[in-house]
């Protein structure tokens, strides 16, 4: 059953738990984030990060567990989830209540570079434009968490750099905390201000990531924590 956060803490997980069958995923996983941070979490695969991540959002009912989190969250999946059949700009308006729908539509749409692109069809955008779609939905109810599940994993490698920049730029300006599931080492590091590595159903192991901002990968101390997080994750470097 899921309460609502009071203090720092956006999100407070305690003792989630999910089993598929005999098989645990998750076997009494705790975590927090604070208001305004970026946790990026890792494991392996299979290790239980997108169940944890649809636990968090409501999406599981048989998870069981305590966790708190904000009423306002937005979450973004791998693929965008757009409705084919609604425009783009009808698909972030969807289910807005309060004053002016699609103007705020718009105005989010803007925020991540497709204001022109408000009365396009999903199919007629590239799968990067989709995913500022899928951002912009998220970003348009104004959430003080956002939820990502590898929401760049299926671009390609520019297309993720750009949309990695995109996010550092919104959170500054919207200041909504994040966790950040992802397999991308280098884009934790980018981005987070904690690594959690999920390992047997827990969180196994917390690094805080206190690198200067705006952050790049020649920064000195990233290539070290790139290793410690490839060490970790059970591919060290070579
Ligand atoms: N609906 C389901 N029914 C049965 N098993 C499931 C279901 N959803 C997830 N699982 C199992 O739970 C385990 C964790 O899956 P999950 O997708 O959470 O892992 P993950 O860490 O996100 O993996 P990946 O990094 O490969 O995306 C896997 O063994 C998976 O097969």
């Amino acid at each position: 059953m899921a309460t609502r956060p009071t203090g720092d803490l956006i999100v407070e997980v305690t003792g989630l738990r999910r089993a598929f069958g005999d098989t645990t995923v998750l076997d009494g996983a705790d975590l927090t984030v604070r208001r305004g941070e970026v946790v990026a979490l890792l494991g392996g695969s299979g290790s239980g990060k997108s169940t944890l991540l649809r636990a968090l959002a409501g999406l599981d009912a048989d998870a069981t567990g305590h966790i708190t989190v904000p009423a306002h969250y937005g979450v973004v999946f791998q693929e965008h989830r757009l409705l084919p059949w609604k425009r783009v700009a009808d698909n972030v308006a969807l289910g807005l209540t309060g004053a002016d729908p699609r103007g705020r539509a718009l105005a989010a749409l803007t925020e991540v570079g497709l204001g022109d692109r408000g009365g396009a069809w999903p199919a007629e955008l590239s799968g990067g434009q989709a995913q500022r779609v899928a951002v912009a939905r998220a970003l348009v109810r104004e959430p003080e968490l956002l939820l990502l599940d590898e929401p760049f994993g299926a671009l390609d490698a520019l297309t993720r750099l750009r949309m990695q920049r995109l996010l550092v730029r919104l959170r500054e300006r919207h200041g909504f905390a994040a966790l950040l599931v992802t397999h991308d080492v280098d884009e934790a590091l980018l981005l987070a201000d904690r690594a959690l590595v999920l390992e047997g159903g827990r969180i196994a192991e917390e690094i805080p990531i206190g690198l200067p901002k705006p952050r790049h990968q020649d920064d000195p101390g990233f290539g070290g924590l790139r290793r410690h997080l490839l060490d970790r994750l059970g591919v060290p470097v070579v």
